[in-house]
């Protein structure tokens, strides 16, 4: 068995819509119509201890519902689950002992206290031993530059600094798995390049495994050694992230470097020419409609070409062209 383990997994919510009218709501009282929502819809994978995982999806595919299964919150409809040996959700505490959790979008800290005895409080709440406990701090705080806000109160912290206490916290018991769910939603790019740099880091350090949701393609193409991709419940993809740029990017950028300034000549309409920057050129091919040896073959034709480059196409674009279709 794999460290952390899917077989199988499905979650249904009831769904129970309102009921319009007077009459509707008194015979609602005894029997309420509902209906069945799939958020997640037989998934499988597995990783291993250490792996940094992306899981991404669009609005409403089921991220979220897999992690809080992962997490033991939820409890799966069918299917198994298993977190180094445990079914979480049977196994809540223990399995609450191994894992640190972070949702963009909630915090777990106390307005009124400052972080140094908010850390002070996990410390007796997870029975964290003195020396470790002291070895993280002092670790944390220098890692994700903490000095300057750490005895200041949480509602006093820029979002930034929130979600960077947020992140230490979670890592305080040295859990051997970390989820993170958007840990970089509405945060400008120092405080980004903060968060990547830290979880990069304590993967590192710590060999922690992480399992991390994002809208921003550039968490996962700075983080993630593997992309899963659900839609809908469904698993569509999981591989690497060069696998999956292969997978579903149809353009390839071919970087041309001439022997002298001159325009490029193309007499094959297959390729685009999309920048001309002195002897270095930018065509664009479809994979679909023209292999790349095919259009370097055709180039080197009509140019006297000194050097050629392949650039991977952005998955960025490659995400939102999927997500849009
Ligand atoms: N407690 C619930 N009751 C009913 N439906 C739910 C519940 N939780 C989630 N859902 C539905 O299940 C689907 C998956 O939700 P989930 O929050 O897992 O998506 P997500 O991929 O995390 O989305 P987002 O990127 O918007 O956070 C959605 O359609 C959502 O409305």
């Amino acid at each position: 068995m794999a460290f952390i383990e899917m077989q199988n997994v499905t979650k249904q919510f009831r769904v129970y819509p309102r009921q319009k009218g007077f009459a509707n709501a008194l015979k609602s009282l005894v029997y309420k119509p509902y209906e069945i929502k799939t958020a997640v819809d037989g998934i499988d994978f597995s990783i291993a201890k250490g792996e940094l995982v992306g899981y991404i999806g669009a609005n409403g595919a089921g991220k979220s519902t897999t992690i809080k299964m992962l997490s033991g919150i939820l409890v799966p409809t069918s299917g198994q689950i298993e977190v180094g040996g445990l079914v979480p959700h049977e196994n809540r505490k223990r399995n609450a002992g191994r894992i640190g959790v972070v949702f963009g979008q909630r915090s777990q800290l106390y307005w009124d206290l400052p972080m140094e005895e908010t850390f002070d409080l996990y410390k007796r709440m997870y029975k964290i031993d003195a020396a470790a406990f002291k070895r993280n701090v002092q670790f944390f705080v220098e890692l994700l530059d903490m000095q300057e806000f750490v005895r200041r109160p949480t509602r006093q912290l820029s979002l930034g600094q929130k979600m960077r206490a947020n992140l230490a916290l979670a890592m305080l018991h040295d859990p051997e798995i970390l989820y993170l769910d958007e840990p970089t939603i509405g945060l400008d790019v120092v405080a980004k390049s903060k968060i990547r740099k830290f979880i990069r880091e304590i993967n590192r350090e710590k060999a922690t495994t992480v399992i991390l949701t994002t809208h921003d393609m550039n968490d996962i193409e700075e983080i993630c050694d593997r992309l899963i991709m659900i839609d809908h419940g469904r698993k569509m993809f999981d591989g690497t992230l060069h696998e999956f740029k292969q997978t579903y990017s149809d353009s390839t950028i071919v970087i041309l470097d001439l022997e002298e300034d001159a325009a490029l000549q193309v007499s094959d309409g297959r390729l685009k020419v999309i920048q001309e920057d002195g002897q270095r050129k930018y065509v664009s091919i479809d994979k679909n409609i023209i292999s790349l040896v095919d259009a370097i073959t055709q180039l080197a034709q009509t140019n006297r070409i000194r050097e050629v480059n392949v650039k991977e196409p952005d998955i960025e674009d490659t995400v939102r062209r999927i997500f849009e279709k």
